[in-house]
């Protein structure tokens, strides 16, 4: 849609309403036995199994698509009578030089490959270049761009400016989903996440996401209700849904089901799949995995018995 200020300039967050409200959300569901092991499956579909490490090679993003494509031990599955149920994560994530060994590895899976873009994580190189990689990334097989905003548009309100940059990013995507990750950890009130989450959706994120996963306050429940109130508000107004993707330090099983607890409250089930939710993590999966084990067996396995890949 066109920029228009109106619609979030007097925005205000209450910042102890949203913090109470996050801290009694968990307690408002109790998700045990059967239905946990139901639900942690349902979070496993909404991971996008991320490496994004300075050390990345062929041979661990092969490794990171096979568990991608198998992401639980057939035997679990099958205690489950889930073992037809053809799950899987719902993309691999990786950076730019990453997406053939991705595209080679998932060959007809079917499992899209998200790449991180524009400068990921920092964000600070000219447009021209951040649309440049966004090209490339596509060309090579990423149906999927994550892109980083720029934070010092938000931090001097230059919502103007943030507008343009997100319609550019969003133009160069062409049929790729792109999502926008606003990088929380780095905007300093709630008031102007919720104004450059609005902007974002109007410039045409088909998903908004909290971080990087490499700024020093990553993905939070407080910060991620103020982004799902505004893609509640954006939807009621215009009647399109934007997916939400939390990311960063989200690497245990029961954070999962808070954040789950969090979307059904929020945005309801039609939220609760991959199209419009998903986790930005790299070992989430591990601590299911061995959640489910748990549900199976009755024991606990040491979690080097549930590597990543
Ligand atoms: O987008 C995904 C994040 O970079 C993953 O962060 P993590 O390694 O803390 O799970």
């Amino acid at each position: 849609m066109p920029f228009d200020a109106n619609l979030f300039k007097d925005i205000n967050i209450n910042k102890s309403a949203v913090e109470r409200r996050a801290a009694t959300l968990s307690g408002r569901r109790s998700v045990k036995k059967q239905w946990q092991a139901a639900w942690l499956l349902k979070a496993l579909s909404c991971i996008d199994l991320t490496t994004l490490a300075g050390d990345d090679t062929k041979s661990n993003v092969h490794r990171l698509c096979a568990k991608a494509m198998s992401p639980v031990r057939h035997d679990l599955l099958k205690a489950m009578e889930m073992d037809n149920a053809n799950i899987t994560v719902a993309a691999v994530c990786v950076y730019h030089n990453l997406i053939a060994d991705a595209v080679e590895a998932l060959g007809d899976s079917n499992i899209p490959i998200a790449a991180v873009s524009t400068g990921f994580p920092a964000g600070n190189i000219p447009l021209k270049e951040k649309i440049k990689q966004i090209e490339l990334s596509v060309a090579a097989g990423a149906s999927e761009i994550d892109i980083v905003i720029s934070r010092n548009l938000v931090l001097e309100s230059n919502w103007n400016a943030l507008y343009d940059e997100v319609a550019a990013c969003r133009k160069a995507c062409g049929e790729a989903h792109m999502k926008t990750i606003l990088a929380t950890g780095e905007i300093p009130t709630y008031s102007k996440v919720a104004k450059a989450s609005w902007v974002s959706m109007m410039a045409g994120s088909d998903f908004i996401k909290t971080s990087t996963g490499k700024e020093s306050v990553n993905a939070t429940i407080p910060i991620s209700l103020v982004m799902i109130r505004a893609i509640r508000e954006y939807h009621e107004l215009t009647g399109y849904k934007v997916g939400f993707k939390p990311a960063g330090g989200i690497s245990k099983a029961k954070q999962a089901l808070n954040w789950l607890i969090l979307i059904k409250e929020e945005l309801g089930n039609e939220w609760l799949n991959p199209e419009l939710f998903r986790f930005g993590a790299s070992s989430l999966l591990g601590d299911i995995e061995r959640q489910l084990e748990h549900y199976v067996t009755g024991r606990y396995s040491a979690a080097f018995r549930h590597p990543m890949a």
